[in-house]
């Protein structure tokens, strides 16, 4: 049962890890209801039951463009929350903003030019659309205690460990990590020595002038991030372990109650909290 002041919202990527996290999230939520469910397995399938919460009578589907068109009739603004894979990610943003469906973003992967390209499209629209490459209020917490010692020290590295199905590396929220402590302006980890990598990649990624970031991909995790600041005789690690995606939930509903208040594109979850 519906009634004017919920928001309708489409789950993208509704059968993956976090989409079915999500479904569960949007059932129990009081002001939103679902009306899509877009996936490539379970065709057909009731979502519900598919994520084992019972009838949600909503079918799983493939074709996003036709429950966009839907999700456009109702009554109130909808959102899509959009979960699935750097393939696709940008299009869909697209494809929801071109239908009027405010895009709330956990996939990660999409370039800086094309979240650049984005904020251009979106702005054009008016419509708000938020990318959030975590929706974890403790990681937020996290790059902002980073930053906060950035400016005491002058070498920092970050290690992300993931499951081993994770699709992109470095991970979204070791990228902005980095992005964030470029944007500071500081000159982070002089070379000190003319270093040589026996075998390529050894010493990690590099973001910006030299900010490494080393992945690490295992069965067994879900996700955790190590900030590491080092300085003469001592270390200074900050570091977020995300045992369950249920820590997830509350920024992803926070996001889509926020969007439909917004008329362009923001990235990142602090911005707003
Ligand atoms: N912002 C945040 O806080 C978080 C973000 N993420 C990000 O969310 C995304 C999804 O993560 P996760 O749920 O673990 O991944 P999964 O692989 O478990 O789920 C991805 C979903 O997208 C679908 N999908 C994948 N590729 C395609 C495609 N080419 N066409 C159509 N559908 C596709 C999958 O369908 P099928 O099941 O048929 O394969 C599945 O439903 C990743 O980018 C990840 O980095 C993850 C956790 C937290
Ligand atoms: O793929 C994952 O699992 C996650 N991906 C996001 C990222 O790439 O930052 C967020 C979180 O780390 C979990």
């Amino acid at each position: 049962m519906t009634n004017n002041a919920q928001i309708p919202v489409v789950v993208s990527g509704a059968t993956g890890k976090m989409g079915r996290e999500i479904i569960k999230a949007i059932a129990q939520a009081p002001d939103m209801y679902l009306v899509g469910a877009i996936g490539r397995k379970h065709l057909g399938e009731d979502i519900g039951e598919v994520v084992g919460i019972g009838e949600l009578e909503i079918p799983v589907t493939d074709n996003l463009e036709v429950v966009l068109a839907q999700a456009a009739q109702e009554s109130q603004l909808p959102v899509m929350v959009d979960v699935t894979h750097p393939s696709i990610i940008y299009d869909n943003i697209r494809s929801a903003i071109a239908y009027g469906v405010r895009p709330v973003v956990g996939t990660t992967g999409l370039s800086e030019k094309q979240i650049d390209d984005l904020a251009i499209f979106a702005d054009k629209a008016s419509t708000g659309c938020i990318i959030a490459p975590n929706f974890s209020v403790g990681v937020i917490l996290m790059q902002q205690a980073a930053i906060a010692a950035a400016k005491y020290f002058q070498h920092v590295e970050i290690i992300e460990l993931h499951h081993n199905q994770k699709a992109d590396a470095p991970s979204g929220t070791a990228i902005k990590t980095a992005q964030m402590l470029s944007e500071l302006g500081q000159s982070f980890n002089p070379a000190l020595v003319d270093e040589k990598e026996h075998l390529t990649g050894a010493r990690g990624a590099t973001y910006g002038e030299n900010i490494r970031i080393h992945s690490v991909r295992v069965p067994g995790l879900v996700a955790r991030q190590e900030v590491i600041f080092g300085a003469m005789g001592e270390t200074l690690k900050i570091e977020h372990n995300a045992s369950d995606r249920t820590c997830y939930m509350a920024g992803v509903l926070l996001c889509v109650r926020k969007v439909l208040a917004l008329k362009s594109l923001i990235y990142g979850l602090e911005k707003l909290l």
